[in-house]
């Protein structure tokens, strides 16, 4: 999604599904029509409750964040990100609403428990929620490296990490995701979950790395996140509804078209939040080693 969306408070919590921006809409265009009968307008409000009462009740029956969690997406939701892009300091928009979240946070954390996994590599930290959580399921010994282009942020996560018990399990490496990347291939890192999660025109550059790298262990996992981006994987401009984002919709079909069309992996993708791709190397996941 474009940067600008994080700020504006018209988009809605749920603002991955489309269906919610269509029937809000709908609602806008009833509520300023002339003679909409009142059981229209209930049926209306009855499917926008069904939406919300859905994702609130996957929150509310997931197991909570953890203190240092919260923790952090209380700075995070207090930080003035506006004031810190008008001064200069970062070059985009940013703001809370690029966070994990508590139910994808808590997929990804079992994830990582499931997969016995040590060694993880997240591209695009943010301020650190989906590298904490990822973290609080690793052991003593585990490693997130997490790539952040953005030396503001990685010093801003950096605090959050230290405040936290397992924030020592996660290195911070700022710079370009690509240049970063091609660095730890060249060092022979491998790592048993790669979590892309950073500027979508990078994507196809990022899974290409890890994959023609090796950088995989054996029974790896590659998750991609935004995965559905806003709708746009599936919907014209005009029927994503999304404001902002018109023309660059093509990026992450593209890109799934792409991992569709690669031999050498398998993938599912998950509808969790904006949607999550989970790819394995495809001897795994047909069970042929
Ligand atoms: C959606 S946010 C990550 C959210 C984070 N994974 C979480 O769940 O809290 C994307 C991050 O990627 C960073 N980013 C964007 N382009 C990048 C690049 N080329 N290299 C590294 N990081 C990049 C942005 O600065 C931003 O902090």
């Amino acid at each position: 999604m474009t940067t600008e969306q994080y700020d504006d408070p018209v988009i809605p919590k749920f603002w991955n599904l489309p269906i919610l921006r269509h029937l809000n809409k709908l609602q806008d265009m009833s509520n300023s029509s002339k003679g909409v009968p009142d059981y229209i307008k209930t049926q209306i409000q009855n499917c926008i409750d069904c939406i919300n009462s859905r994702e609130d009740y996957c929150d509310s029956t997931t197991s909570p964040s953890s203190t240092a969690i919260e923790n952090m997406i209380t700075k995070t939701n207090q930080h003035p990100w506006q004031q810190v892009y008008d001064r200069g300091d970062i070059q985009w928009k940013v703001g809370p609403g690029m966070l994990t979240g508590q139910m994808e946070g808590s997929f990804l954390k079992t994830l990582v428990s499931m997969a016995n996994a040590r060694r993880i590599l997240e591209i695009g930290l943010f301020t650190g929620n989906s590298a904490l959580a990822m973290a609080e399921a690793l052991p003593v010994d585990g490693k997130v490296i997490a790539l952040e282009i953005s030396g503001y942020i990685g010093k801003f996560a950096r605090q959050l990490m230290d405040e936290s018990p397992h924030g020592e399990k996660v290195d911070i490496m700022i710079g370009p995701a690509k240049d970063n990347m091609e660095q730890l291939a060249q060092e022979g890192q491998k790592f048993d979950i790669v979590f892309i999660d950073a500027n979508k025109e990078g994507y196809l550059d990022y899974y290409k790395i890890v994959m023609d790298n090796d950088m995989l262990t054996p029974r790896g996992t590659i998750l991609i996140d935004n995965g559905l981006h806003g709708g746009m994987a599936y919907l014209s401009p005009e029927q994503s509804l999304l404001p902002g984002l018109e023309g660059s919709n093509m990026i992450i079909t593209n890109f799934n078209e792409y991992v569709y069309n690669d031999d050498r992996v398998a993938q599912v993708m998950i509808p969790i939040r904006d949607g999550i791709m989970a790819i394995r190397r495809k001897d795994e996941f047909e069970g042929k080693l």
